[in-house]
């Protein structure tokens, strides 16, 4: 095994797409963030993120590649792209130049309310961390996860986790689970603010205090997947279909394939499919290719729940004698 770290070629860090298993959303409060309690998901999709020493001055430089469909082209290189936010952020904090080239591998869908963002964003924090060597404390690299966004945090945490405050407070949960999820990727992206401003219009007198999921804790902590279908819950999930009003028809052609149930991740407009068994989701994923590709969407098979950032090694490619 090669080292990529010790090497010097740079430092790669994965980390997973998270779905929303309840998300409870209560009244916007007045710095426009909405307060959540919600049940995070870390799912085997993921974003390699690459770092290495750029030239002195050259500040952050980032490439992003991956297939088309991710929506690559959405994606910003310069100062917007929430990798370049960590890379300066981190290098602030820890008063280094962040010289740096952040290579991002795509392959969370953008826009698609799988957090794919704030996986790079975690990603490069804890790259740049190892690269760097400074030995930031979970605490503070947790701290500024949270200054990058609200899903940052979990990014880093993975596994099942409760969320509250804005989504940033964590709270591991005890997942006995092995699940199995189909998930639909739609051709174009829905913008998360656009779908919490939906939200306001349609449920005025939301409550102040965001509904809790104790009812998918529970089915996680038994691992049991019919438990965990009547319990999936997503108040965003009104918002994105008056948005999206076609994701209602694909829920429908996902649970008639056999999936237990369907439902909108976070903010859409992906849709996420919890079925019994690995064999199910294969069919499921199947007969969702065949109704949802002409339509522009891309299906796969996905298990959680996955690791949080993590650094990962290659075997260096055998050499030809
Ligand atoms: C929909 C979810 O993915 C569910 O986990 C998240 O709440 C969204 O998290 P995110 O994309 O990391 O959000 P941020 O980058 O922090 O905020 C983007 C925008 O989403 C809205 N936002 C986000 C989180 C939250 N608790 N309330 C909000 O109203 C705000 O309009 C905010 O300006
Ligand atoms: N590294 C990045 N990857 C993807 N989008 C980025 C990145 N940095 C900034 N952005 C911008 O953020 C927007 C939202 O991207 P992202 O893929 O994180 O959405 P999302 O998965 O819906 O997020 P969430 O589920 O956290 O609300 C994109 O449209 C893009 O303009």
């Amino acid at each position: 095994m090669t080292d990529a770290g010790a090497t010097g070629a740079g430092v790669t860090v994965r980390t997973p797409a998270k779905v929303n298993l309840h998300l409870g959303v209560g009244h916007v409060r007045p710095d426009g963030f909405h307060p959540l309690d919600t049940v995070f998901h870390a799912i085997s999709l993921y974003d390699d993120v690459t770092v290495s020493s750029g030239d002195p001055g050259s500040g952050p430089r980032v490439r992003v590649l991956g297939e088309a469909h991710v929506g690559l082209d959405e994606v910003p290189v310069d100062g917007d792209n929430l990798a370049h936010r960590a890379a300066r952020l981190l290098g602030r904090s820890e008063g280094l130049a962040p010289d740096v080239l952040v290579e991002i591998h795509k392959s969370i869908p953008v826009a698609g309310g799988l957090a794919g963002g704030s996986a790079d964003a975690a990603a490069t924090l804890v790259a740049l961390d190892r690269l760097w060597g400074t030995e930031v404390a979970d605490v503070d690299l947790y701290r500024l996860a949270a200054e990058l966004g609200s899903d940052v945090s979990f990014a880093l945490l993975g596994g099942s986790a409760r969320g509250t405050g804005r989504g940033e407070v964590l709270q591991r949960l005890t997942d006995h689970g092995s699940w199995w999820w189909v998930v639909v990727i739609a051709a174009e992206g829905l913008s998360t603010p656009a779908v919490y401003r939906r939200f306001d219009e349609l449920f005025t007198t939301a409550p102040a205090k965001p509904s809790p999921g104790a009812d998918v804790e529970r089915a996680l902590a038994n691992g049991d997947p019919a438990a965990l279908a009547r319990a999936l819950r997503n108040d965003l999930e009104p918002a994105a279909l008056d948005l999206r009003p076609e994701l209602d028809g694909l829920i429908h052609r996902g649970e008639a394939a056999g999936a237990l149930r369907g439902l909108v991740s976070g903010s859409g407009p992906t849709c996420v499919f919890l079925c019994a068994d690995a064999a199910t989701a294969r069919a499921v994923a199947g007969e969702l290719q065949a109704t949802e590709g002409p339509r522009g969407a891309h299906v796969l098979v996905a298990t959680g729940p996955a690791a949080g950032a993590h650094r990962v090694t290659y075997d260096r490619p055998v050499e030809a004698p």
